[in-house]
């Protein structure tokens, strides 16, 4: 994301002189403070800020002077707020595009105001295009209208090429076929000036005559049969080319770290291996046919007709430039911004069926269908209504683009009659040349309409290399190596945010011991389940370092390191199999005895041998057709089959009754003896038997020690407690009461 832009001359040189010559941030700020658009950037020196505005710097200060940078996002804008001697103060305005870049800019303004290092770690992705400022379409990173054509066909072609054999063998059909297309007008010359009115005057030829009619037919069927194979061929080619697509973007979706995934809809990923693939498909198979085949038959034709005439051929083909330069201003004025509001209509929609259809629960415990269906009628008509304004452009420019092409075509008449009458053509060669005319006409005319498909495919073209491409946040060193875990962890001076301007975990530093079971405790919102997200790594620390037995996790098999740890979440999830398949999950290799013992352990064992299908149940979709109590027991048997030695239990019994968390604290007791365990739990009493607890307040760890030291302490711990103990005593009140 850029934070600092360019300024123009004028605006350089009032910047320089209210913040000195070193501007480390420049980012626009686009409202005045009473919100109308401006053209202002507000730019950071190394000491001073200022808003500048047409050549002048509006406001001025110096940072430290000021706190509590802050950025407060309003409706449809942000306002960067802070605080000094005088009060709160509003510094500057902007519209919500640039409301990330505040974000970062108010992390500077308060690292500087309080003497710190500068922390800004910049992964953000820009929402808009940094060319035309247009929004991206969601899930792509250029714009459509801006990216570089050849760059994306490039890429494309990077796979069409493993599939080079058939797109020869296509290629040579066609144009096989294209040059049996172009022999049609001269057999057909040849049958009226050899045959029928033999120029030299002779009485009219029939063996010539079934010569050329028997060329003609013949080239009719072999051309008709060539369009068959070719239509075969590349619809082979273009199936195979989706599905190795379809294949990279879903090998590459498991690759990608949870960060990426939590970014992107579930309905729209599934849109890119399913809909955009599928799309790309068409444009190989329609550039492959018809669009080389056109090409082809474009140039071949106009080469004949220069040959023939070259006057006539300028006359045939005069309105093509007129006509191209019509629909290309067309499309760039008028219709790009049309498809481009189709697009984002499109995506609005479907990105709701997702929220919606994923809810469906809660729509119907809340009785909502009736809105729901209103809902989704808005999105349905707003989208048909920006299909239907497409299409009504499209079909009213077709027949005048077909119509001004043909144009050409009464010239050719006029002026080729014009020449047989004064003997400078005959009929054979007028009808031939208006056949090849005739050949130039359908192309033109089609390629008039390209830009419509080819940015139809470029969309999904970005979208799916866009995945291909991504660059997972979370790398695998090449260094890394396999290592078997012991279980010492170290924390070290660890920062992360999950937007990289707004940090959760802030220089957290800490040791677990090997086998020893940590609690990590703390307000909702604190960073508990973040710190173990790192430790899975499912994101990377953005400074500092996590070590397992004094190696950076960095440097271990991101695999190696998972399978050897095992993770019980608060919302399980099942996959649609049998109850077997799901324990085995961690260990596709076990025995079924290695299962049925990690099922015991787990305190399943019991509850699966009395269902009908025992081990073999099938398991409905994420083990609807079980209770809660048993999926978090077949969790806990998934996370401990592969006995691994660091065990990870995020809210683990949170959702369950008193008596079925009893059996599942029993069977996790019985799990965490010899092996590390980190275990977040709300019900402070769940963790009563930890060896230590680590109180994570505001992203920072506030304390550590075990039960009774930080009891004796009276800290941030004994406050959660008695606030606990308060709740659970007015609850017992409340009951009993009731
Ligand atoms: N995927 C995410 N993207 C952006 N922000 C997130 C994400 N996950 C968590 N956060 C934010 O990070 C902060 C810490 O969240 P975290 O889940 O680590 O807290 P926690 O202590 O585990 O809370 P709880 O006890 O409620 O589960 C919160 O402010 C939360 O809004």
């Amino acid at each position: 994301m850029n934070l600092n832009f360019s300024l123009a001359e004028q605006n350089k040189n009032a910047a320089v002189q209210a913040v000195g010559t070193e501007i480390e941030y420049c980012v626009p700020a686009n409202l005045s403070l009473l919100g109308y658009r401006s053209a202002g950037f507000l730019v950071i020196g190394q000491d001073k800020w200022a808003y500048i505005e047409n050549g002048q710097a509006k406001e001025a200060g110096i940072i430290a002077d000021s706190w509590e940078y802050k950025v407060i996002p309003l409706i449809g804008n942000v306002v960067l707020e802070t605080e000094d001697k005088q009060g709160k103060r509003v510094l500057v305005r902007s519209s919500m595009e640039h409301a990330a870049r505040f974000g970062y800019i108010a992390q500077v303004l308060n690292d500087k105001s309080a003497a710190r290092k500068v922390r800004i770690f910049n992964n953000e992705e820009e929402a808009t295009c940094a060319n035309c400022g247009v929004r991206l379409v969601t899930g792509t990173r250029v714009c459509p209208r801006c990216m570089s054509k050849a760059a994306a066909f490039k890429k494309l072609f990077g796979v069409s090429k493993l599939h080079w054999k058939p797109l020869a063998v296509g290629l040579i059909v066609m144009i096989a076929a294209s040059a049996i297309s172009l022999a049609g007008p001269y057999f057909q010359e040849l049958l009226i000036n050899g045959a029928l009115r033999p120029t030299d005057g002779q009485s009219p030829n029939m063996k010539l005559f079934y010569i050329a009619l028997t060329a003609m037919i013949g080239g009719l069927v072999i051309g008709e049969l060539l369009s068959i194979v070719r239509a075969r061929v590349m619809a082979n080619v273009s199936s195979n080319i989706a599905a190795d697509l379809r294949r990279m973007v879903y090998e590459k979706i498991q690759s990608l770290p949870l960060g990426f995934m939590t970014s992107q809809r579930a309905g729209d990923l599934m849109n890119r291996i399913t809909a955009d693939t599928d799309r790309i498909r068409q444009l190989i198979q329609e550039l492959c046919t018809t669009a080389i085949y056109q090409l082809m038959l474009l140039i071949a034709s106009s080469t004949l007709l220069f040959s023939a005439d070259w006057r006539l051929a300028c006359v045939v083909l005069l309105p093509a430039p007129i006509v191209a330069y019509m629909n290309i201003y067309i499309w760039k004025h008028v219709l790009w911004k049309l498809y481009h509001k189709q697009w984002r209509v499109y995506d609005r929609a479907s990105s709701f069926l997702h929220d919606v259809l994923s809810g469906i629960r809660v729509v119907k415990a809340f009785g909502k269908e009736s809105r729901e269906i209103k809902r989704f009628r808005t999105y349905n008509s707003e989208f048909a209504v920006a299909t239907i304004k497409n299409e009504t452009l499209l079909n009213v420019l077709a027949p005048i683009t077909n119509y001004l092409i043909q144009l050409g075509q009464y010239f050719v008449l006029l002026l080729g009659c014009n020449l047989i009458l004064n003997n400078q053509m005959n009929v054979g060669e007028l009808i031939k040349f208006s056949m090849y005319a005739s050949m130039v006409f359908g192309p033109i005319a089609w390629m008039m309409f390209m830009p419509r498909w080819v940015a139809n495919a470029l969309i999904s073209i970005d979208r799916v290399f866009s995945v291909i491409d991504e660059q997972p946040e979370v790398l695998e060193a090449k260094r890394a190596v396999k290592h078997t875990i012991r279980g010492a962890i170290s924390f070290r001076g660890v920062y992360f945010g999950y937007k990289s301007y707004e940090p959760v975990l802030k220089n957290v530093s800490f040791d677990i011991r090997e086998g020893e079971m940590i609690g990590l405790v703390g307000h909702s919102g604190s960073g508990k389940s973040t710190l173990i997200n790192l430790l899975s790594r499912f994101y990377d620390v953005n400074e500092g370092q996590i070590t397992i037995d004094g190696v950076d996790i960095r440097d271990i098999q991101q695999n190696d390191m998972r399978s050897q740890i095992g993770v019980v979440l608060q919302e399980t999830f099942l996959f649609t199999g049998t109850i077997l398949d799901n324990i085995r999950y961690s260990k596709p290799g076990a025995t079924e005895e290695e299962v049925i013992r990690a099922a015991k352990i787990a305190n399943a064992h019991s509850f699966i041998i009395n269902l009908p299908d025992g081990y073999d149940t099938l398991l409905e979709e994420n083990g609807n057709n079980i209770s809660g109590g048993e999926r978090q027991r077949l969790a806990i048997a998934r996370a401990i089959l592969n006995d691994p030695p660091l065990l990870i239990l995020d809210e683990a019994t949170s959702a369950l009754d008193i008596e079925t968390e009893s059996v599942i604290q029993e069977a996790l007791q019985r799990i965490m003896k010899g092996r590390t365990t980190i275990a977040i739990a709300h019900r402070l009493s769940t963790l009563r038997n930890a060896d230590r607890l680590a109180v994570l307040e505001k992203g920072t760890i506030a304390e550590i020690g075990s039960h009774a030291e930080l009891v004796e302490k009276r800290g941030n711990y004994y406050k959660l407690i008695t606030a606990q103990r308060q709740m659970s005593k007015k609850e017992q009140k409340d009951e009993l009461v009731g």
